[in-house]
């Protein structure tokens, strides 16, 4: 996370964003900075112009007003890489081919891959873990895998400045925390500024160093993620209907109108009581209500209820609900 005095990589000045066709702009009055060494997760509900933001950042749209303005010590010409969420229009081409597309602003007349080009490439697919896709065609490829791709070529670039549009939208659950980490480790450890679009709240909170919220205000609220959970701007941009963000949990309707006083600890307590919740029952810390103990120290555990033993949740779950 930055401290005062780090460098600005990207900055924009009274930026507006849109499109000709709408007179309104998406965006209006932007003054925000991308500092080096830091992971800004960009987040707001569908359809507010996070996309168009970031291709207008990576030069790629025109903004309506105003400017962007990149470090001027940097001698790249082009300093910003970025990973879109369009169709490939090349899918014939293999991945490999793609990724060596990243070197080449770096590359002389001959347009030749020197050693130190090769080396960067495959740190690039070690870094995506994909050496085995390596000569299959793009159109080969599966969603995910062709998102990995994309990073790759993205990080092969070895720019200071890396926008990303939804890059975990096709993984799973290992990638998408894996390409988190990778982009914070690169932000923080090569002194990058990274700004992902995500809808991934999740990985999110636990992953920037910044979050720009956005909703319909055409305006972007930058904070750390605790802040901005605690102070309520989450829940004022995305109004979450059934999702108690601080507890990070959703919310059950307790409709069979029975309390449960649960006992016991540990991760046994804590699932226990999110079988019993998402099933309508009230779990209360009190002493009213159907008693269930959790007796630890046997595998699996054991819940009494009425002096009855039960050595799972969903045999507990049966006698209750009946
Ligand atoms: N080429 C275009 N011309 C006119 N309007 C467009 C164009 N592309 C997108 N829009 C509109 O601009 C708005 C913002 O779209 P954008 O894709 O930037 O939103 P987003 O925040 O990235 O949404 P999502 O989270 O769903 O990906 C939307 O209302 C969309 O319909």
């Amino acid at each position: 996370m930055s401290t005062p005095g780090t460098k600005i990589l990207l900055e924009t000045k009274d930026l507006a964003v849109g499109y000709s066709t709408t007179q309104t702009p998406l965006f209006e009055n932007l003054n925000l900075q991308l500092y080096e060494g830091e992971l800004i997760c960009f987040m707001g509900p569908n359809g507010v112009g996070k996309s168009t933001l970031i291709r207008t950042l990576a030069g790629l749209q025109k903004a309506t007003r105003g400017a962007i303005r990149t470090d001027t010590t940097t001698d790249l010409q082009f300093p910003i890489a970025v990973v879109l969420t369009d169709k490939v229009s090349t899918p014939g081409m293999s991945v490999y081919e793609l990724i060596t597309f990243g070197r080449y602003p770096y590359l002389d007349w001959n347009i030749r891959l020197q050693e130190d080009d090769k080396r960067i490439i495959d740190e690039a697919i070690e870094l995506v873990h994909i050496q085995d896709i390596l000569q299959k065609k793009l159109y080969q490829l599966s969603d995910g895998q062709l998102q990995m791709v994309m990073i790759a070529r993205a990080l092969a670039q070895t720019t200071p400045i890396i926008l990303l549009d939804e890059p975990t939208a096709h993984l799973d659950l290992n990638n998408r925390v894996e390409i988190m980490r990778l982009l914070r480790n690169l932000a923080h450890k090569n002194k990058k500024a990274i700004l992902v679009a995500t809808h991934e709240l999740d990985l999110a909170l636990q992953t920037a160093d910044y979050i720009w919220l956005t909703g319909k205000e055409k305006n972007v609220i930058p904070g750390i993620p605790e802040d901005l959970v605690l102070n309520g701007s989450f829940d004022e941009i995305f109004q979450f209907k059934g999702f108690d963000l601080k507890t990070g949990k959703m919310t059950h309707e307790a409709h069979r109108n029975k309390l449960i006083h649960l006992v016991g600890e540990g991760f046994e307590y804590l699932w226990t009581k999110n079988a019993l919740e998402r099933n309508g029952f009230a779990v209360t810390p009190g002493e009213s209500g159907i008693t269930i103990k959790i007796e630890l120290g046997t595998q699996p555990c054991v819940w009494v209820m009425n002096n009855q033993r039960y050595t799972s949740i969903q045999g507990l779950l049966k006698y209750l609900c009946d």
